[in-house]
């Protein structure tokens, strides 16, 4: 029998005007925070601070980026997968993707810009760059949250330390028939944190660790905040990293823009001697980030269910 209410993510408020390390609304939101990443290893953020002009040029930016020809895409070439431009894939024809690397670098989003408008475009660069800057803030805290309530205050500067940032946006067409079709295959994300943000288009749905699928209809203020393999790996599994999709329908296109905290290469993911003991032995061996994503791309990463159990399981 299913629930008579539809499972639903947790909300986590951030909007607090004062919320500083130590103060009584930290540890209370800290506590969420935890919770909800070991349950669900997502939750819906609300964040007030994308005013409402900058949500709209966000959104704006979005159409504009996705409707210049594909030869100006796929200018934007990265040495990582999944980091430049991503699409026309047989498996997910709705599907097209732009990353943009060192996202909290102005200049990176600049020159990234000027690859799409070489006649520039000021308006879409300095509204990439506030949101980023923006959503870096959130990371951050949610960070150091997760760091401080599984009592690793000594590694946060390495944690803080151990990331760049990938800006990444997405489009996925409607499919414009009455099914339901896939926009993106189920996965767990690779990196550390994910922080995501959405026009009013539903799609996003969320695996419980139950095996049922939660609909994401996150408000025009807030977030969804998710937990990749590289920090359930570093936290030896305390947290969650959830599977996740997109499933599309209706005429609309769906845009999404998301800020992924990514671990640097030559960085090793090992998990801190606090976090391993008889309870919880180790999990994953030490790994990169980087050698982590080839496998998972090649053959055998994507056929096995879970590519960070068959690269580094212990
Ligand atoms: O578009 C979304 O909301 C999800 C995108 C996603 O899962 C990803 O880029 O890893
Ligand atoms: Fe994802």
């Amino acid at each position: 029998m299913g629930s008579l209410n539809p499972p639903a993510l947790p909300a986590v408020d951030f909007s607090e005007p004062n919320l500083k390390p130590g103060s009584q609304g930290w540890g209370s939101v800290k506590f969420q925070v935890r919770k909800a990443l070991e349950d669900y290893g997502c939750f819906e953020a609300t964040f007030n601070k994308i005013p409402i002009d900058l949500r709209k040029a966000i959104f704006k930016g979005l159409e504009e980026l996705f409707d210049l020809p594909l030869p100006t895409k796929l200018r934007n070439i990265s040495k990582k997968p999944f980091h430049g431009y991503v699409g026309q894939y047989p498996q997910v024809p709705l599907f097209e993707s732009l990353g943009i690397d060192d996202a909290n670098i102005p200049e990176k989003i600049d020159s990234v810009t000027n690859l799409f408008w070489p006649e520039g475009n000021p308006s879409f660069s300095t509204t990439m760059q506030s949101f980023a800057e923006q959503l870096s803030e959130l990371d951050q805290i949610v960070r150091r949250m997760i760091v401080e309530s599984l009592g690793l205050d000594k590694y946060l500067e390495e944690h803080m330390n151990s990331t760049n940032y990938l800006l990444r946006a997405m489009k996925y067409k409607g499919p414009k028939t009455t099914e339901t079709e896939v926009g993106l295959s189920s996965h767990t994300d690779k990196n550390m944190v994910t922080i995501l943000y959405q026009n009013q288009v539903v799609g996003l749905e969320v695996e419980t660790k139950n095996g049922e699928w939660i609909t994401v209809k996150p408000s025009e203020d807030s977030f969804i905040i998710m937990i990749g393999d590289s920090l359930n790996a570093w936290l030896n599994g305390r947290l969650h990293s959830p599977y996740h999709r997109v499933m599309m329908s209706g005429n609309e296109a769906r845009y999404s823009v998301g800020l992924f905290s990514v671990p640097k290469a030559g960085y090793t993911i090992k998990a801190p001697e606090e976090l391993i003991d008889e309870e919880h032995p180790l999990l994953f061996k030490p790994f990169d980030h980087v050698e982590f994503l080839s496998f998972y791309y090649s053959e055998e990463g994507q056929r096995v269910q879970s590519a960070l159990k068959a690269y580094c399981g212990v």
